[in-house]
């Protein structure tokens, strides 16, 4: 759990792996699932534009099986802006979708999550 996708145009050096490791700690420790499965999936470096300038912004989608909500995805919310503040990405120049997904629309091990539970 879960598949966290950021794009930014914040470059490519400044995401670490240290940084990325401890980003998925945070983020599964806030929606309170085990790591095993999150996927953290970063394309830095992107030509982007927020507001008609080229500062600092990220776009990002969660994708979780489970564990979203209305108040739920306002935690992750300041968690998730929390750890992108600290690269220099202010809040107000991120987006977050959250994708909510079924077991048996996520593949995995030849099969799907709603097989292999
Ligand atoms: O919630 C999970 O455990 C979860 C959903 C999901 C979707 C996805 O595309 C992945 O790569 C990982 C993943 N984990």
């Amino acid at each position: 759990m879960p598949l966290l996708q950021i794009n930014s145009n914040v470059a490519k050096e400044k995401f670490t792996k240290e940084y990325i490791l401890n980003f998925g700690n945070v983020l599964t420790k806030a929606m309170n699932k085990p790591i095993d499965f999150c996927v953290i999936h970063v394309l830095a470096d992107q030509l982007m534009s927020f507001g008609g300038t080229f500062e600092p912004l990220a776009i990002l989608t969660l994708s979780s099986i489970g564990h979203l909500g209305v108040e739920e995805n306002k935690t992750y919310s300041n968690v998730i802006m929390t750890e992108l503040e600290k690269l220099g990405i202010s809040p107000t120049r991120v987006f977050i979708n959250f994708n909510e997904l079924q077991p048996s629309e996520v593949g995995f091990n030849k099969t799907t999550i709603a097989d292999s539970k």
